[in-house]
C-alpha cells in the first residue's frame, strides 16, 4: 500500500469520525439546550399571565377590602338606608371599578343587596341580577363559609372563580367590619369581574401576550397543583397551560400559544453547525491531503525519478535536484553526498585499473582501450597513427648490478622522459611490460614518429644514467621499434603493435641503442 493510500485512509476516517461527533454533539447537546430554553420561555410566559390575573384579583380584593371596612357599608348592612344605595350602589360606580358583580350577603348568607350587570350588551348597560343571581348565590355562600372569622381581619377573605354562563368570573369577598375593625361582622361583600373576551384582550395587550382562560375541567386537567403543561401543537407552535390556584383551589386554566422560534433557531443552528463542521472537516482533510501530496509525495517521487535516472545511466557525476529546504531536501543532499563518495571511489578504482603503480603511466589494459578508440576515430578521418615500442637495453644487467630498487628508479626516470616526449594531448605513454614502454601517437606518420624516437633516444642519453654493464652505451640506453599506418579494415590495432615489436626486435638484434621503423602494408 502506498504512503498516499496509507495517509488518505486515516484522514478520511478521522474526517468521518469528526463529522459524526459533531452531529451527535449538535443533536444531543445543542438542540436539547434550545428545547430547554424554549420550555423555560413557555413557563415564563404562562407565569406572566398568571401573575397578571393574580394582580387583577388583588385589585378586586383591594376594592372589596375598601368597601368592607367602610363604616357606611357597616351601617347599610344594619339599616339598609337608601342614601347609601343611591350614592354608592349605582351601575356606573361598578362600571368605573371594572366590576360586573356586586353582592352583599347577610351573616346567614342570604342576599342583602345584589347587582349583576352586562356593560357590554348591545342595548347598553344591562341589569342581569334577576336572571343570574341564582347561579351566583350558591358559590358566594360556599366561599363565605370558608372565611375564617377568627383569623386576623386582613386575612378574612375568600376569592376564586365562579361562572356565569360560559364566562369565568374572578371574584373576591370579605366580611363587613367597622373601619376600626371592631364589632361583629355584618354580612359579606363580594365583587366579581367577568373575564370576558374583551377583558382578556385588554389584559393581553397590557402584558403584550395573547392568552386564553377557561374553567378548570376536573376530568381532563391536571389540577393537583400549579403544574405546567407544555405541548407542541406542530413544528411552528407550542401550547403552554397552567392551572391558576386561588386560595389553594385549582381555579382557572390559563393557556398561551407561542411560536416555536427558539427550537426553529436551534434546529437551524444544528443544521448549519453540522453542515459547516462537515464542510470544514472536508476542507481540512482535502487541504491536508493536498499538502501531504505537495510536500511529501511529489518531492519523494521526484527524488525517486532522479535516482532512477542516475542508476540507469550509471553516471555518478549526476546529482539529484535539491528542490526543498526540508527533510526531503536533506535526504536529497545526503544522497548526493553518497553519489560524491561513489564517484570519487569509482575514479580511484578506474585509476587503479588503468595505471601502473610504479611509474604512474597508463597500463597495458588502458593502452589497449585507447588504442582501439583512437583507431576507430582515425579510420573515419583517414589520418595515420604511430606506435613506438621502447625497451631498456640490458636492463637485467642493470638490475643485477645496481639492484632491483635502482632498477625501479630507472624505470620511473624513463617514464618521466617518455611523458615529456609525448607532447600532444592525444599522445599516450604506457608501461607495456616489465621494462618495455609503448608510446601511441595518433595523427603521426612513420617519419615524424622516427624523429620523435630519435629525440627520445637523445633525451635518455642526456639523462646519463650510468650503466656499467651495458655493451650498447656507458649509460642507460633504449631500443625503439616504430610502426605507423593509416587505420583501415585491413589491419587491427594489434597488427600495429606486432609490427613495432618486430622492428624493436630488429633494433635489439642489430646492436641496440637505436630506433628502427617497421614495414607494415597499408
Ligand atoms: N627493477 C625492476 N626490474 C624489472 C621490472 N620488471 C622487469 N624487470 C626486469 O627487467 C629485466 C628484463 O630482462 P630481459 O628481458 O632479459 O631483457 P634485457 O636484460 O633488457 O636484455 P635486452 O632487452 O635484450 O637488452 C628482467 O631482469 C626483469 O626482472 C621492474 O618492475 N623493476
Amino acid at each position: 500500500m502506498s504512503i498516499s493510500t496509507k495517509t488518505t485512509l486515516p484522514i478520511i476516517f478521522m474526517a468521518a469520525l469528526l463529522s459524526l461527533s459533531a452531529y451527535f454533539i449538535q443533536r444531543n447537546v445543542v438542540y436539547p439546550a434550545f428545547s430547554e430554553i424554549e420550555l423555560n420561555y413557555a413557563r415564563d410566559n404562562i407565569d406572566r399571565v398568571v401573575r397578571r390575573l393574580e394582580g387583577e384579583l388583588d385589585t378586586i380584593d383591594f376594592t372589596v377590602y375598601d368597601w368592607s371596612s367602610w363604616d357606611d357599608t357597616y351601617s347599610f348592612m344594619q339599616d339598609r338606608n337608601e342614601a347609601y344605595i343611591d350614592s354608592n350602589l349605582h351601575p356606573d360606580t361598578f362600571w368605573n371599578y371594572g366590576i360586573q358583580i356586586a353582592l352583599f350577603l347577610d351573616n346567614s348568607g342570604d342576599p342583602f343587596w345584589a347587582g349583576i350587570y352586562d356593560f357590554n350588551a348591545e342595548e347598553g348597560k344591562t341589569d342581569l341580577t334577576d336572571t343570574h343571581l341564582d347561579a351566583v348565590l350558591p358559590v358566594a355562600n360556599a366561599f363565605s363559609r370558608r372565611i375564617d372569622l377568627d383569623a386576623d381581619v386582613d386575612d378574612q377573605k375568600a376569592g376564586g372563580i365562579l361562572q356565569i354562563g360560559d364566562l369565568p368570573v374572578l371574584f373576591s369577598m370579605r366580611p363587613i367590619y367597622q373601619s376600626d375593625g371592631t364589632g361583629e361582622p355584618r354580612g359579606y361583600v363580594m365583587f366579581g369581574q367577568v373575564l370576558s373576551e374583551q377583558r382578556i384582550e385588554t389584559l393581553s395587550e397590557q402584558i403584550v401576550l395573547d392568552f386564553q382562560v377557561e374553567p378548570v375541567n376536573r376530568d381532563n386537567d391536571s389540577v393537583a397543583s400549579g403544574a405546567y403543561r407544555i405541548e407542541a401543537v406542530d413544528d411552528q407552535t407550542l401550547r403552554a397551560s397552567k392551572i391558576m390556584m386561588i386560595g389553594g383551589i385549582p381555579s382557572l386554566k390559563t393557556s398561551v400559544t407561542l411560536p416555536r422560534h427558539i427550537t426553529q433557531l436551534g434546529s437551524e443552528i444544528t443544521v448549519y453547525g453540522i453542515s459547516l463542521f462537515v464542510l470544514l472537516t472536508l476542507f481540512m482533510s482535502i487541504t491536508l491531503l493536498l499538502l501531504f501530496r505537495v510536500l511529501v509525495i511529489r518531492p519523494v517521487m521526484d527524488l525517486k525519478q532522479d535516482i532512477s535516472k542516475i542508476s540507469s545511466a550509471m553516471d555518478y557525476s549526476l546529482r539529484a535536484q535539491i528542490r526543498n529546504e526540508d527533510e526531503i531536501g536533506a535526504l536529497s543532499q545526503e544522497f548526493n553526498s553518497l553519489l560524491g563518495i561513489i564517484e570519487s571511489n569509482n575514479t580511484e578504482l578506474k585509476k587503479l585499473t588503468e595505471t601502473d603503480p610504479l611509474t604512474g603511466l597508463f597500463n597495458r589494459l588502458a593502452m589497449d582501450k585507447r588504442l582501439r578508440s583512437a583507431w576507430n576515430l582515425l579510420m573515419r578521418t583517414g589520418d595515420p597513427i604511430a606506435v613506438m615500442l621502447i625497451d631498456i637495453d640490458h636492463f637485467k644487467e642493470y638490475n643485477d648490478h645496481y639492484g632491483h630498487p635502482a632498477g625501479d628508479e630507472c624505470l620511473k626516470s624513463m617514464a618521466g622522459i617518455l611523458n615529456k616526449a609525448a607532447k600532444r594531448e592525444t599522445d599516450m605513454v604506457a608501461r607495456f611490460g616489465g621494462e618495455e614502454f609503448l608510446v601511441m601517437l595518433p595523427g603521426t606518420g612513420t617519419d615524424a614518429a622516427l624523429e620523435i624516437a630519435a629525440e627520445l633516444k637523445e633525451a635518455v642519453a642526456n639523462a646519463n644514467i650510468e650503466h656499467a654493464r651495458s655493451s650498447a652505451a656507458p649509460h642507460v640506453s633504449i631500443s625503439i621499434g616504430v610502426a605507423a599506418v593509416i587505420p583501415s579494415h585491413h589491419h587491427i590495432p594489434s597488427d600495429l603493435i606486432q609490427a613495432a615489436d618486430d622492428a624493436l626486435y630488429q633494433a635489439k638484434a642489430s646492436g641496440r641503442n637505436k630506433a628502427l621503423p617497421a614495414t607494415l602494408d597499408p
